[in-house]
């Protein structure tokens, strides 16, 4: 309620970890196809040579179609807390892991600060939080979590790409304006520790400055008995280009999608019934 987000300390096992990390690097090495997967390279190195190794993959989305992975969006331990916010019917709408690359020396392995809402076309924001879980020790010097406390009692702010120096990954938007002054605080997290945090609460990542690749898997959950909105004529009305854009090309259809069309394709229930999303 007071600070927007709630670290629990060792929430998943080292083993289930350690099961997550082995599919990762199957993805990587192109051993699995995962429907609908979108797989994410830095920026710095997007228009490089490929390579089928973990190294050339920040990110992957999406992998909702993936049995091992999307058993992280079902774990009763997770879903114990996620309830406390959503209510029985539980969507999994939104599912990453985060290979957070070394630095290229362009500093594009931050991501800049946000409100993940921005990327929601459903409410209420209240029905919505986010578990993100630490695969490995997490700190300022591989780039953890910082969040700006009580945000979350804010308002969906308007969101761009920042103007950085060395490159912007693709859709991450920052919020434009917020108080600098505000206290930052910096989630240092062990292997297994999962934080939920609430759409609003604005927060980011900083660099890596390791030699590693900093790890990390979420879901992102709703209420089904949220309901979509109409992003035109609001803030949100760039971010659905962006991806309208994407998902026209992925799938090479021509009739027009919008940011609700992407998320009832991609959410998937976890328990109770799909009521409205
Ligand atoms: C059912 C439909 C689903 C459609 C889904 C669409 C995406 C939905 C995103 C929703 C996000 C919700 C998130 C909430 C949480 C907050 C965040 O995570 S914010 C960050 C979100 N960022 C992304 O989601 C990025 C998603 N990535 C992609 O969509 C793709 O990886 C891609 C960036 C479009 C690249 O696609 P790909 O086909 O692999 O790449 P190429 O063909 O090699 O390159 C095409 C083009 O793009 C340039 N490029 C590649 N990578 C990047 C990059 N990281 N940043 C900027 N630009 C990049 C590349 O250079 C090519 O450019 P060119 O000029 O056309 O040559
Ligand atoms: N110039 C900037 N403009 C906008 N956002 C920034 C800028 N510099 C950093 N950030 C963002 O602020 C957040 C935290 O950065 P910060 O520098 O506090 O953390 P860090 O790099 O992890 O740690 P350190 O304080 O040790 O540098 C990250 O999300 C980062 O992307
Ligand atoms: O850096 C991370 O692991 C989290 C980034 C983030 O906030 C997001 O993808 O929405
Ligand atoms: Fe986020
Ligand atoms: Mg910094």
């Amino acid at each position: 309620d007071e600070n927007g987000y709630l670290v629990i300390k060792n929430l998943i096992s080292g083993e289930d970890i350690e099961r997550f990390r082995n599919e990762f690097a199957k993805i990587c090495k192109k051993e699995i196809q995962v429907p609908g997967l979108i797989i994410m390279r830095d920026v710095a190195i997007a228009k490089s040579e490929f390579v089928p190794d973990q190294k050339a993959v920040t990110k992957i989305q999406d992998f909702q179609e993936d049995e091992e992975l999307f058993r992280y969006c079902t774990m009763p331990q997770i879903l114990k807390y996620v309830e406390c916010f959503t209510g029985p019917n539980i969507m999994a709408m939104h599912t990453m892991l985060i290979n957070k690359p070394p630095d290229s020396g362009k500093k594009s392995s931050r991501h800049p600060m946000h409100q993940d809402l921005h990327y929601f076309p459903f409410r209420p924001a209240d029905l919505i939080v986010c578990a993100w879980t630490a695969m490995e020790q997490i700190d300022r010097s591989n780039g953890c979590l910082v969040v700006l406390p009580g945000t979350h009692k804010g308002s969906l702010k308007q969101h761009d790409y920042p103007d950085w120096e060395g490159g912007v990954n693709k859709m991450y938007h920052g919020v434009r304006d917020y108080n600098k002054n505000l206290p930052r605080v910096h989630l240092v997290m062990e292997k297994g520790d999962t934080v939920f945090f609430h759409p609003l609460l604005i927060h980011g990542s900083g660099m890596n400055r390791t030699q590693g690749f900093r790890k990390a898997i979420s879901c992102h959950y709703a209420s089904a008995d949220c309901h979509y909105i109409e992003v035109k004529g609001t803030s949100q009305e760039n971010i659905e280009k962006e991806v309208a854009e994407i998902a026209q090309k992925k799938y090479g259809v021509s009739t027009p999608i919008t940011l609700k069309d992407t998320w009832m394709i991609r959410g998937r229930l976890v328990k109770g019934e799909r009521t409205n999303l």
